[in-house]
């Protein structure tokens, strides 16, 4: 697969999108990744991509990608791309990338079909890279998927204290730009909260016990914890939070958690790798840290409000729902895919 590649080719399908403009964004100036396709729905098809986008993410659009022509999403469309990352939404998400995939085609995917596919490793590299070595039994291409964003962001404080963990009771806080740029009126979030989003609750506990599980070749064991989690919606527009209780299965104290979560560092960090941060996790001292308006940081979550009390471990945990939930962990999850020699 790849062997002795330098670079790594790949295309953007749904590139127009919120989430395929942060892949832009964070690909442009990548030491090894290099975009060679851009595609978007069939009217766009042709059009030079700086003519067609809505850009709405912070700065301009890069200059590199403005006359690249967009393409359909047809295999022969994709040929020259190492990897197609698909930034599609979740909808439209599975014929699409069903028939890259049939068509010989390595996908990494943020679209939610098929993550709990038993062979389809779902990946957040600080959390589990690993899962990523049952590639290299496969014979052909292979399909990689992102978490949902908010598993993404929970399952980060969890890893470096997944032993402590019986039970977890998680309500996460929302924002608007997890629905997309048409996603929700201003009518319906402005001065609200909406204590529901739809098929959310069951994604993160079962991505999170996937994640936290063990990825075999053709089925994975997962953690086996029960988490009960309530998904609201509320009027911020980048960064989700989310307040976690965790029921202990044994006697620790808050500082010792502290310090796990301070020390926690894995493959990309030790790597160096370019999308990497630094410290995955930052423990905010602040009485009121973290908040979405000051804390965010892209790649990294930002924790807070760290207490043990009669067993139970409550945390607040921040993470950008765009890069870290999505555009981001897609670009290191290919990085870390090249430094394994999987790619
Ligand atoms: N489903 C999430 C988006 C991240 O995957 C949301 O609605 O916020």
């Amino acid at each position: 697969m790849g062997e002795g590649m330098d670079r790594v080719r790949v295309s953007i399908l749904g590139a127009t999108g919120l989430v395929g403009q942060w892949m832009i964004k964070l690909l442009a100036n990548h030491p090894f990744i290099e975009i060679v396709g851009l595609s978007a729905s069939p009217g766009k098809v042709g059009r030079k991509y700086g003519d067609v986008v809505h850009w709405f993410i912070p700065g301009d659009i890069p200059e590199y990608v403005k006359d690249m022509a967009l393409v359909s999403t047809d295999p022969a469309d994709h040929k020259a791309a190492d990897v197609v990352l698909s930034a599609l939404p979740n909808d439209v998400a599975w014929p699409t990338e069903s028939k890259l995939a049939n068509a010989g085609l390595n996908v990494v995917s943020n679209a939610s079909p098929e993550r709990m596919n038993p062979r389809i490793p779902l990946i957040n590299p600080e959390v589990n890279w690993e899962h990523l070595n049952i590639l290299r039994d496969l014979k052909g291409n292979w399909m990689v998927k992102n978490p949902n964003c908010t598993a993404a962001i929970i399952s980060m404080p969890l890893k470096p204290i997944q032993d402590l963990i019986g039970t977890l009771h998680i309500v996460t806080l929302q924002s608007v730009s997890g629905a997309g740029y048409l996603g929700l009126s201003y009518l319906a979030i402005d001065g609200n909260v909406i204590p529901f989003i739809k098929g959310e609750e069951e994604k993160i506990d079962i991505e999170i016990n996937k994640m936290l599980g063990k990825q075999l070749v053709d089925h994975y064991d997962p953690w086996g914890k029960p988490i009960y989690v309530t998904a609201t919606r509320v009027p911020v527009k980048y960064g989700h939070t989310a307040v976690i209780h965790a029921i202990l299965n044994r006697n620790a104290d808050a500082n010792q958690v502290i310090e796990r979560l301070r020390r926690f560092k894995s493959l990309p960090q030790e790597k160096e790798l370019p999308t990497a941060p630094r410290e995955p996790i930052k423990v905010l001292d602040r009485v009121d840290a973290p908040q979405p308006a000051r804390d965010l940081d892209p790649m990294a979550v930002s924790v807070g409000r760290v207490t043990i009390r009669d067993n139970v471990l409550r945390l607040v945990v921040i993470g950008d729902n765009l890069v870290r939930g999505a555009a981001g962990i897609t670009i290191l999850t290919i990085e870390t895919m090249k430094t394994l020699g999987i790619l």
